[in-house]
């Protein structure tokens, strides 16, 4: 039976209204999109890479031109990168006697992905370009937050080309989630979302032996030594915590700062993010939009006042906020938070916040610095950067960390010529770069001999 469910959703209207009703996909229509991706997958599996790829270079050239409605830039950028991994990978293999081997990169079948509401254009892309490029076709289940870009997607696929039924959209909650993980016909499954979920979708995968990508949460560290250029390191660190209201899973919360410039760098933090324009995310010069939804809001500001409560000073935010402006009166607005006097035992530090709240914490020796950055309780280890002069060190530390992407003298940045993925509780399997061509294919090894049978018997 079908499920209603109602959305608010805040972007792009932000106001805190109901802009769309969708009706969760049951089991019946789970199965219904993986019959026609399996169906679409036939003959897509069979073009060349360079078919497919003319017809994904379309899409994105699609997206550029769309660019302005969405909200990510990352996302086209990221239908480019798969394609140029999107030719089949193999190795040739000279054996003795002239015989020979060879390996082919095929494609899986039909993939799952599996969307957070964060990025929901982004994610979608991340996913599905590089799974098409190989030659797969997708089902994808956006966060029923953030249910409509992936159709726009769905959409802009249809005019480059893309098959019928090749790219599904499946909308709604856990529910059917689970459907799509059990499908006895999807091989495989590409998750963005918190880590419960994450163990949860690799139990069900398990039983169906289907290999998984998980992009989990993070708690970031970002350090920053005395010998940085300051002004850099500030700008890191308002990027590494404010983009996006502070909901990016590679956010570096946990900002160590090295003791002889703690003052001077927390007042210019401080100073930068009290000039924060919070408002209309559709304006030019706005620089923060809402959080997700009034429940997200609630928790975040419950993690300032435990913090408080641990002893934390909060140096500026932190609080709701109310635009002037009376239509957005009832988003889910806050202003963002410089916290002082973290130690790495309060829940701020602890635990992933997913919104504007910036912890400072100050340390001594690179050692120490090191060993408190991977010491995280939650075992997380998505990301991490560090800010220095000392380009022995910078290499030294980024080295040492146990973090999927090491940003150096930056943060925050990703290029989607670089794969993107975690260590630890943070997931793994990646996206983006060359590599991701191996999550979304199988190596066949095929033996070719040029002599005579020796046979045993
Ligand atoms: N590493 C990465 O690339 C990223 C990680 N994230 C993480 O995502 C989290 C926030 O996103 P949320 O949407 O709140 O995460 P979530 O885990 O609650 O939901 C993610 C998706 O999983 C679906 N889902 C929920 N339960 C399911 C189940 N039992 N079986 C199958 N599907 C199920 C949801 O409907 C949604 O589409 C944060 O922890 C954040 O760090 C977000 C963006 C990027
Ligand atoms: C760069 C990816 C950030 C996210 O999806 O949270």
């Amino acid at each position: 039976m079908l499920q209603q469910f109602e959305m608010k959703l805040t972007f792009p209207f932000f106001i805190g209204r109901i802009i769309a009703t969708f009706t969760c996909s049951g089991e019946k229509e789970v199965d219904l999109a993986v019959q026609n991706a399996k169906a679409a997958f036939k003959l897509w599996s069979k073009k060349s890479g360079l078919e497919r790829c003319r017809i994904l270079l379309e899409a994105a050239k699609i997206i550029r031109v769309c660019i302005n409605i969405f909200p990510s830039r990352l996302g086209s950028t990221g239908l480019y990168s798969s394609l140029t991994s999107a030719f089949p990978l193999g190795e040739h293999v000279q054996l003795p006697g002239g015989s020979f081997g060879y390996t082919r990169r095929e494609p899986l079948g039909v993939c799952v992905g599996i969307g957070a509401w964060n990025y929901p254009f982004q994610i979608a892309c991340w996913k599905s370009a590089p799974a098409l490029a190989c030659g797969n076709a997708m089902v994808f289940k956006p966060s029923p937050f953030t249910p409509v870009s992936a159709l726009l997607l769905a959409e802009i696929y249809a005019e480059a080309g893309v098959p019928p039924g090749l790219f599904n959209v499946v909308q709604g909650g856990a529910a059917t989630g689970q459907f799509l993980c059990q499908h006895p016909d999807v091989a495989k499954v590409s998750f963005t979302g918190s880590v419960p979920t994450g163990v949860k979708i690799m139990e069900l995968s398990a039983k169906g032996i289907k290999p998984v990508t998980l992009e989990l949460g993070g708690k970031s560290p970002l350090i920053i030594f005395s010998d940085c250029n300051l002004e850099n390191a500030v700008r890191g660190a308002m990027m590494a915590n404010f983009l996006t209201q502070g909901q990016v899973c590679c956010n570096g919360t946990r900002v160590f700062v090295q003791r002889a410039i703690l003052d001077k760098f927390t007042e210019e933090v401080v100073e930068q993010t009290q000039k924060i324009k919070i408002g209309d995310p559709l304006l030019e010069d706005t620089r923060m939009g809402p959080l997700i939804n009034r429940p997200h809001l609630e928790r975040v500001l419950g993690f300032v006042k435990s913090a408080k409560q641990q002893g934390a000073r909060v140096l500026c935010g932190g609080d709701p906020y109310v635009p002037q402006d009376p239509k957005l009166k009832d988003g889910y607005y806050m202003r963002p938070c410089v916290l002082t006097d973290c130690r790495d035992d309060m829940s701020c530090v602890r635990e992933e916040i997913f919104g504007p709240v910036m912890s400072i914490l100050p340390f001594d020796t690179e050692a120490e610095v090191l060993e408190r950055a991977n010491d995280n309780d939650t075992s997380f280890g998505l990301a991490a950067g560090v800010f220095t002069r000392d380009i022995q060190r910078a290499h030294r530390v980024a080295a040492e960390l146990q973090a999927g992407s090491c940003f150096i003298n930056n943060y925050n940045v990703s290029p989607v010529e670089l794969p993107f993925g975690g260590y630890k509780k943070s997931g793994f399997g990646r996206e983006n770069g060359r590599v991701t061509i191996e999550y979304y294919s199988q190596l066949k090894t095929v033996y070719v001999e040029m002599g005579d049978v020796e046979t045993a018997f």
